[in-house]
């Protein structure tokens, strides 16, 4: 799949920028398969409605355990590199919390904390609908990393709807990061905090992400977090 060079590449774009994109991790036939698949019944454990929580518009489901298999693999291939960043993220940050290499050792921990339920989902959005900036933390415990995956086409199946970034820096104006994904583009960023060096030093910097308006056609994202909810 990825190479340790891809990985390298990876972790200088999410420092210097607080995001990454790999470029068609999942091909188009199988973005084309998870998105069709939105409508299945008996493979999700619930279905928000966003506008009903203020969360924006448009809806998602959360997919229930055992997850699909492709799914469950890649949520499992991309934790160990992701772990290595992670890793040096806390650090950097000053934060004590380090992830094992492994991500049935981290979701064992998450299970053993009361958060045992899945995360990842899939995102239906169709014109008008958007996704307000938010932060996807479901407990205590945390994984500083996550993924989406745009599933369909932009210009094709939808036009508008782009993914956004805003950072918070403390005592200063926010920043805001649009990130150009075609099919099958992953793009990498962080749940809450990134680390940015300053002239005194590293400090954290707030981060949300969110979508913009759609103005035409349905688009779908699979989204990879790595920690279980409460
Ligand atoms: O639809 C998107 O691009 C963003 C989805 C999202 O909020 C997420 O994957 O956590
Ligand atoms: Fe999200």
């Amino acid at each position: 799949m990825l190479l340790p060079a891809d990985w390298e590449r990876i972790g200088a774009d999410l420092d210097a920028f607080g995001c990454a994109v790999v470029p068609r991790l999942i091909a188009a036939e199988d973005c084309r398969a998870c998105a069709s698949a939105y409508d299945d019944d008996g493979i999700y454990r619930s279905r928000v409605l966003m506008e009903r929580h203020g969360f924006g518009k448009g809806e998602y489901k959360y997919f229930s355990y055992p997850l699909p298999p492709g799914v469950a693999a890649l949520r499992t291939a991309l934790y160990q590199p992701l772990a290595a960043i992670a890793n040096r993220w806390h650090e950097a940050m000053g934060i004590e919390i380090r992830f094992p290499a492994r991500h049935d050792e981290f979701i064992a921990r998450c299970h053993a904390a009361g958060q045992r339920r899945p995360t990842p989902l899939i995102l239906q959005y169709r014109a008008g609908d958007y996704n307000c900036l938010h932060q996807d933390l479901y407990g205590e415990h945390v994984f500083p990393l996550q993924v989406a995956v745009l599933l369909s086409q932009p210009g094709a199946d939808f036009t508008g709807g782009e993914f956004v970034l805003t950072e918070q820096r403390p005592r200063m104006q926010s920043r805001a990061e649009v990130v150009a994904l075609e099919q099958g583009d992953a793009v990498i960023f962080p749940v809450h905090y990134r680390p940015v060096s300053g002239a005194r030093g590293i400090y954290r910097v707030n981060m949300r992400h969110g979508v913009s308006r759609l103005r035409t056609g349905q688009r779908h994202t699979l989204g990879l977090i790595f920690h279980d909810a409460q």
